[in-house]
């Protein structure tokens, strides 16, 4: 396994892939990997001859006073977990040379990055979108994995990459959780043991707005009332929002149907986690 700190070397070595007939499969991350990156890692593996994971906590789509310095980090560990996942790169640029003095370039999805955690988090998706589109011009992959606990993110990808004729397959995968229930998230690093338990929440609302909807009940706001008190049962829980959306346009929605996302983002003390479900799914 090669790491790569260069964006030209990393350029180089994609084109010369690519030259050679051989297909590149892109994991981007923040890093901290736990094993919802390892199933990105794991279906990139299959689908690709080289792959590449791209580690890079990436300062543009952090707003001001969120967790950008707090961010963890620990590149020894993730160098071990890549390896063992069968990674042939790993891309960790540095900030000064993805964004170097003088840069003003910027990409921009317009409506779909409006609601949930653009909503909440200004900027955040214009951050995501123009790294994403830089990271893709430097690894040139024919397939980039991104998980469904981001849902926004993936959606708002997907058009960028149909408005933008990236000639790029998108592959999205399911949410990774811990045998409670929990969707493994680097941040949940930050949770002490007691609020590790209050986090549950999240997942315990979304399998009740299942049942509930399992059981015939399509209107938004008696599903919303059920969410909202199991999360507002935690003491430790703020609710930043709670969500019934068109999985496909994220428009509001106010009749469920089996495309109905239920999108969550919560604060358990100061850490903000996000969670999501489709109604019909499962
Ligand atoms: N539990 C999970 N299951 C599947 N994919 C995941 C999971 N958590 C993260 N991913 C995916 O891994 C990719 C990199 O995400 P990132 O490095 O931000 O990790 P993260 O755990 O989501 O961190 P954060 O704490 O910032 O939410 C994204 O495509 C993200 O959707
Ligand atoms: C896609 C991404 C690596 C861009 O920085 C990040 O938003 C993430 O980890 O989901
Ligand atoms: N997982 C998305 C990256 C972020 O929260 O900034």
């Amino acid at each position: 396994m090669q790491i790569i700190e260069s964006v030209a070397a990393m350029q180089q070595l994609s084109f010369a892939t690519r030259r050679s007939g051989r297909t590149i499969a892109f994991v981007p991350t923040m890093g901290f990997l736990h094993d919802g990156h390892g199933s990105l890692l794991r279906e990139g593996r299959r689908r690709g001859d080289l792959l590449v994971l791209s580690i890079f906590v990436n300062p543009t789509q952090f707003g001001v006073g969120e967790d950008f310095e707090a961010y963890p980090r620990d590149l020894a560990r993730d160098r071990a977990v890549a390896e063992a996942a069968g990674v042939d790169v790993i891309f960790a640029p540095r900030a000064g040379e993805m964004y170097p003095a003088g840069y003003q370039t910027y990409v921009d999805v317009e409506r779909l990055t409006l609601p949930l955690c653009g909503a909440s988090r200004p900027g955040h998706f214009r951050g995501v979108t123009t790294v994403v589109s830089k990271l893709f011009n430097i690894v040139q992959p024919d397939v980039a994995l991104f998980g469904s606990k981001d849902y926004q993110q993936l959606a708002v990808i997907r058009r960028m990459v149909a408005d933008l004729n990236m000639p790029i397959e998108v592959v999205g995968m399911p949410i990774v959780r811990e045998a409670d229930g929990l969707a493994l998230s680097s941040r949940n690093a930050y949770l002490s043991s007691s609020q590790r338990q209050a986090a549950l929440c999240l997942s315990r609302s979304l399998r009740a707005a299942k049942e509930l909807y399992g059981a015939g009940e399509r209107n938004v706001a008696t599903l919303r009332e059920r969410v909202t008190a199991i999360v507002a049962a935690e003491l430790s829980a703020t609710v930043d929002y709670i969500e019934f959306r068109n999985g496909h346009s994220l428009e509001e929605v106010v009749v469920a149907d089996d495309q109905t996302l239920l999108a969550l983002a919560v604060k358990i003390g100061t850490t903000r986690l996000i969670d999501n479900c489709l109604l019909g799914e499962g």
